[in-house]
Formats: C-alpha cells, sequence, structure tokens
C-alpha cells in the first residue's frame, strides 16, 4: 500500500470503491463498466457521465484515461477528481450540467493497474513505469509505445525487454492497450467514431502535448497544416488556463507508439497528453508529490477540462472553421 505522506492516494481497491460509491450517490448520471482485464487479471473500470447513460444518445463523446505508467498515481487522483466534478456538480453548477446534458463523458481512471499496485505492493515507492506482463528477456511492456500506429517505427521506444520504454514483441501486444484500443474501436456506431476527444494524463513535468510524436514535423499523413493549427490553438488555449507548456509532443523527444498518434490518425480523435504537477524533480521525486498536494493539482486543470469539452463537438472551431 502507499507509505505515509502517501496515504490520499488512491490504491486499487480504494479507486474501485469510489467508482461503485460514485454510482451509488449518483445512478441516473453514471454507468460503469469494465473494458476488460489487465495482464494479471485486475478489471480495467470505465466509468460513463451522461443524463442518460443507460442509453447511447447521439451526443459527441470525450474520453479521459489515466495511469497508462504506473507511477504516476496523481493520474489516478485527476481521473477521479473529473468524475467527481461532473457528478457532484451535476445539480447545482449550470456549466457542468449543461457540459453532462450535451455530451457523454468516459473516464478510464487506471489502464494499468497491475503497474500501479506493484509500485506500492512493498509499502514503497519503486518507481516502476511499465504493465507487469513478462517478456523474453525482462518484465514490463511500455504501454505508451505499444499502440498500433506507427509502432517502433521511429527510435522513439526500445526493443530491449527491460527498457522503460520496451515497446513490446509487437503493437497491442499488451492487454491493457488491447483494452482500451477495443472500447474506442466500438465507438464507431453507423460508421462513426462518436468519440470527439480524448486527454492521456501523464506525470510529471506540466506540459500540455498533441500528436504526432513519432515525426518532428508539424504535418505529416493524415494531419494536415488545419488540422495541426487546431491541435495547437487549443492546445496553446488550454495550457495558458493551467500554466503548463503547450507543445507537439516531438519538441519534447520522439516517441512511437503513443497514444495519441493512434487515436489521431486511426479514428480522428483530437487526443492529447497532460503531463502533470511538478514542473521538475530530480531523480524519482518528481513522481511522487506528497498526498497534501492532489487537491490543488487536480483542481489546476478545472478550467482547461472545461474549455476542452466545450470544444469536444468540435475542435477545429477553436480556429474558426465548423465542423
Ligand atoms: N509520462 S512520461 O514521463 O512517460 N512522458 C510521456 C510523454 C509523452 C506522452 C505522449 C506522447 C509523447 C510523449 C512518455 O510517454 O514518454
Ligand atoms: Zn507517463
Amino acid at each position: 500500500d502507499f507509505p505515509s505522506g502517501y496515504t490520499g492516494y488512491h490504491n486499487y481497491a480504494e479507486m474501485t470503491a469510489e467508482l461503485n460509491q460514485t454510482v451509488t450517490d449518483h445512478p441516473n448520471l453514471v454507468r460503469l463498466s469494465s473494458l476488460g482485464n489487465s495482464y494479471q487479471g485486475r478489471a480495467l473500470p470505465a466509468l460513463k457521465i451522461s443524463n442518460n447513460p443507460a442509453v447511447d444518445q447521439a451526443k459527441p463523446e470525450v474520453l479521459f484515461t489515466c495511469n497508462q505508467h504506473a507511477r504516476e498515481h496523481l493520474t489516478v487522483e485527476m481521473c477521479l477528481h473529473i468524475i467527481k466534478r461532473f457528478t457532484d456538480g451535476y445539480a447545482t453548477n449550470s456549466a457542468i450540467k449543461a457540459l453532462v446534458d450535451s455530451r457523454e463523458i468516459w473516464v478510464v481512471p487506471s489502464v494499468n493497474p497491475d503497474g500501479a499496485e506493484y509500485d506500492i505492493a512493498a509499502g514503497t515507492l519503486r518507481g516502476w513505469r511499465k504493465n507487469r506482463q513478462p517478456n523474453s528477456t525482462s518484465t514490463g511492456t511500455d504501454p505508451n509505445r505499444n499502440w498500433g500506429y506507427q509502432w517502433g517505427c521511429c527510435g522513439g521506444s526500445s526493443g530491449t525487454g527491460s527498457s522503460e520504454t520496451y515497446r513490446g514483441p509487437s503493437a497491442f501486444s499488451a492487454p491493457e492497450t488491447q483494452r482500451v484500443r477495443d472500447f474506442v474501436n466500438s465507438r464507431v456506431v453507423g460508421g462513426v467514431q462518436q468519440i470527439k476527444a480524448h486527454i492521456d494524463w501523464h506525470t510529471y513535468s506540466e506540459l500540455i502535448l498533441w500528436p504526432y510524436g513519432y515525426t518532428y514535423n508539424d504535418t505529416a499523413t493524415g494531419l494536415n497544416a488545419d488540422q495541426a493549427n487546431a491541435f495547437g490553438t487549443l492546445g496553446r488555449q488550454m495550457a495558458a488556463l493551467n500554466g503548463y507548456t503547450p507543445q507537439q509532443s516531438s519538441d519534447l523527444y520522439i516517441t512511437d507508439g503513443s497514444v495519441n498518434d493512434w487515436m489521431w490518425a486511426t479514428h480522428k480523435i483530437w487526443s492529447y497528453t497532460f503531463e502533470m504537477y511538478p514542473k521538475s524533480g530530480t531523480g524519482l521525486n518528481g513522481f511522487y508529490p506528497r498526498d497534501t498536494q492532489i487537491a490543488t493539482q487536480v483542481a489546476r486543470n478545472n478550467t482547461a477540462v472545461d474549455l476542452f469539452l466545450g470544444y469536444a463537438d468540435c475542435v477545429p472551431r477553436v480556429i474558426g472553421q465548423t465542423c
């Protein structure tokens, strides 16, 4: 479990309990399901938030995914905060109500529960990043190098099993990326992808990142100048609200097999990564802000998330285009 100074973070059992409590508290606003199981057999919960959650309504859908990387526990708190804000706030906050009434919001609070549980299993903070799937020489695939667009193309991942950025033996070799992939693929209804926009939450460095990660070029196959402009404009407007630094993800470093590139290239989902607090750190301590920091650092993203949800039906509107 989390050591002292970190008990405010949710372990897998506490996260599950929190999701079940949300269903109890807001049965008419949420529907809890599982995307399937992790490598070690933990359910991957997904919560749908809308004003009629049992019905698939013809409304734009938005996806939030958290905890691809095990040690980035603050992101689980971010997803749980989004859930709390858009359920508890529905009855009293008209802006929240308007967003929940006009969208269907999906939240996956932990994509990598095996890694997250392993990270804290010894009562210490291990600094574990990957999932817990064995490979030919070691353990763990980096889920954020395992997605199937331009997988392993460009030196943005490793083929060595012990590496922190091991891409896996093949694209979507990790059960966890398979399950999220299958869910997103299942949201193609009548030939149209219902999910319009996505944020994948990470720590740390306080950045807002957008595709592509596999190339330094601003435009590339499937990403034209207008689309790159829309990504950057919304990215910069969100960064102005949370104080993060906005940039194309390859400006940070080249990555291949990242979730954002797959979401955009395969489904034209406007997919961002938010790297949360802290801005910098030494060694592993950047990944482990004390639990006293949680409330401030999750609330810091409220207005950026609201702006994102506001544009989610048609992101090109941010540069004056129509959909
Ligand atoms: N959270 S992190 O420290 O691993 N950084 C992320 C940054 C990142 C996220 C998405 C696309 C490109 C790069 C990573 O996957 O390397
Ligand atoms: Zn990460």
